[in-house]
Order: structure tokens, then sequence, then C-alpha cells
């Protein structure tokens, strides 16, 4: 699948930036991983210094899928460390989207998938299983469905209400 860039798609969908079926994430994220470039249908996350519900879904069939966690912007502690990283790639997820933070950078740099977050924290989260998933999230400025596309690359992060085509 050719690669979609977003600053061509914001160049070319003016329409749906206007009405809101296109939206640019707030450049709030860093970058980790080893894919720069990856989009896919995003499946929602609302959770709180409790990561129980990441690993639930990242055990599941990615299928090209990219998972948005809001973490409530948490920098006390990390949602995402380098076990989960490896769990999401070999599950065939193309990438996860952090509204809080990750660990063991250096093993989530290594893994083959697409990673964004706010930061890095050394502390784990809580597992008391909290948390509610494929509910509507507000991240970044940005209201996010679960089965809208996400479209990250090296200039930002967009989210569309239906898949661009390149
Ligand atoms: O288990 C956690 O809390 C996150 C973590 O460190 C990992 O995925 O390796």
């Amino acid at each position: 699948m050719a690669a979609l860039a977003t600053a061509e798609a914001c160049d070319s969908n003016a329409a749906l930036l206007a009405s809101g079926d296109l939206r640019v994430l707030h450049p709030i994220f860093k970058s980790y991983g080893q894919i720069q470039v990856f989009s896919g249908p995003i499946v929602t996350l609302k959770v709180f210094e409790d990561n129980v519900l990441v690993r639930e879904l990242l055990e599941t069939r990615g299928e090209g899928r990219v998972l948005v966690i809001d973490g409530g912007g948490s920098m006390r502690c990390a949602m995402v460390g380098g076990n989960l990283g490896q769990l999401a790639q070999n599950m065939g997820w193309a990438g996860i989207v952090v509204n809080g933070c990750i660990r063991d950078v250096d093993e989530i740099n290594g893994c083959d998938i697409g990673v964004r977050a706010l930061a890095s924290h050394p502390l784990k989260s809580n597992k008391k299983g909290v948390g509610e998933k494929h509910v509507p999230v507000y991240i970044a400025g940005t209201l996010i469905h679960e089965g809208e596309w996400l479209y990250a690359d090296s200039d930002g992060i967009l989210v569309s209400k239906s898949e661009l085509s390149v």
C-alpha cells in the first residue's frame, strides 16, 4: 500500500478539513518505533494509569489497525513498554498512539510498528483493569471515534472519518 503524506492529504482535502471529517492532531507527540509512516482503522481505549486493557486489546489480531489510547495525558507512569510493543508487532498492529507515556524506549524503537506518545517514563502503570474500550476519546484537540482512520508520518497525525485515497 502506498503511503499517504499527511501534508499532501491536507492540501488536497480542504473541504474535509473544513467540515471536520478530517482533523489534524495537535503536534504534541514524540515518535518511537521502527515505523515512521503508518495508517489504519482506529481502535480506541480510554484508561488512566492502568494498562491491563491495553494488553487485552494488543493480544487480539491487529490486522493493520492503530490503537489510540487516551491515557488522560498522565505524566506519572508508562502505558506501554517493551513487552507490549513486541506483542503489538507480533499481532499485526500498524501502530499505537498514546496520550500518555511509554517506557523501554530502546526496545520499542526496535519494534516493527509505529508508536507516538507524549514522553517516556520508567514507572509501570497500575494493573486493576479499569477503563473503557471502543469509546470516543478526546486527545490532542481532536475527538476520535473507533473505526475512523489515522494517518501518521514525519509531519504529524491525521484522523479521517473515512479512508483517504492516496
Ligand atoms: O507491563 C507494563 O506495564 C508495560 C511494560 O513494561 C511492557 O509492556 O513491557
